[in-house]
């Protein structure tokens, strides 16, 4: 069973003089349990409707969909789900412990595990001290870690996040990256999405690009990470002991380093230059 299995979802919207926008063009994506995935994309590809359609939130216009073999829009769908939307809201008058509290009862915990659950979170989050001030007077970046704490109080299987590190400081997105990472640990599976590549390249397993609806690749980080060698960089020595460093384009290594071999200089180091996962993105959205 898949914690995420998407098999043709589309949405279209009703714009501005009855235009209409389709959003998501026929996704098909599975996710498996224990996997972290990124869903990369720029503003305005769709990430935000595909997490909307898997919540149930809004309906797809076709296409069909399950989360942990539950068909969304299905309450049972949504039970093993942690889900931080894109620009979470909450009661402000509440403060960050009593909202947790209301958030484990919606989960019906009992109160002894939902007491010990609410104070891990709020430490691990960093929200201890301001833990009886209400949500109004946080911070922006306060604000967004409540909503990280009310995806984990429940200890669900699978995390549904969407842009979770937006709004953080540097500080903040280490810290939501190590959550994960240590998601990833105890087995869960985590679905985010982001627009920016070193977030995914930091820790997912696999990545899926969206752009305008369509899905456009997806792979495994390590594979785009080691398909993208463009070059090595070459350390030398020659027979003064003097030390040169080349770059050398992917296609001449062989020539080059039989050359050199045969000059008499010593090969100290050879290693690959990567195109990254912000050079695919790129080369992706701007179709080159
Ligand atoms: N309720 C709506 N009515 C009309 N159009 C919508 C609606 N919701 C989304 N759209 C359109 O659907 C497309 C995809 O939007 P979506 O919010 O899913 O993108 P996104 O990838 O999450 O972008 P961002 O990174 O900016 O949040 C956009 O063209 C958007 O304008």
């Amino acid at each position: 069973m898949y914690a995420l299995d998407m098999q043709g979802l589309s949405k279209s919207f009703k714009g501005k003089k009855r235009q209409t926008v389709e959003a998501l063009k026929g996704l098909t994506l599975s996710i498996e349990q224990g996997e972290v995935f990124g869903f990369l994309g720029p503003n305005g590809a769709g990430k935000s409707t595909t997490i909307k359609c898997l919540m149930g939130l809004i309906r797809p216009t076709s296409g069909t969909a399950s989360i942990m073999g539950e068909a969304i829009g299905s309450e049972a769908s949504r039970r093993n789900v942690g889900y931080l939307p894109e620009n979470p809201a909450f009661y402000d008058y509440l403060t960050a412990e009593e909202y947790l509290q209301f958030v484990g009862k919606t989960f019906k915990m009992p109160d002894a595990l939902l007491t010990r659950r609410s104070a891990e979170v709020l430490k691990q989050l960093e929200l201890w001290e301001a833990r009886k001030r209400p949500i109004r007077g946080y911070s922006k970046g306060m604000v967004q870690r409540v909503g990280l704490a009310q995806v984990l109080i429940h200890d669900p299987d699978v995390y549904i996040l969407d842009e979770p590190m937006s709004g953080l400081d540097p500080i903040g997105r280490a810290l939501v990256k190590e959550i994960i990472v240590d998601l990833k640990k105890r087995g869960k599976s985590v679905f985010f999405s982001t627009h920016i590549t070193d977030d995914v390249e930091k820790v997912c397993d696999r990545v899926g690009i969206l752009l305008h609806g369509e899905l456009k690749l997806v792979d495994r980080v390590d594979a785009i990470m080691s398909r993208g060698i463009v070059g090595y960089q070459v350390r030398l020595k020659d027979a003064d002991g003097a030390v040169l460093d080349e770059e050398v384009p992917k296609e001449l290594l062989d020539r080059f380093l039989a050359e050199q071999v045969a000059t008499g200089r010593e090969i100290v180091l050879v290693e690959p230059r990567r195109k990254n996962l912000e050079d695919f993105f790129l080369s992706l959205v701007h179709g080159v």
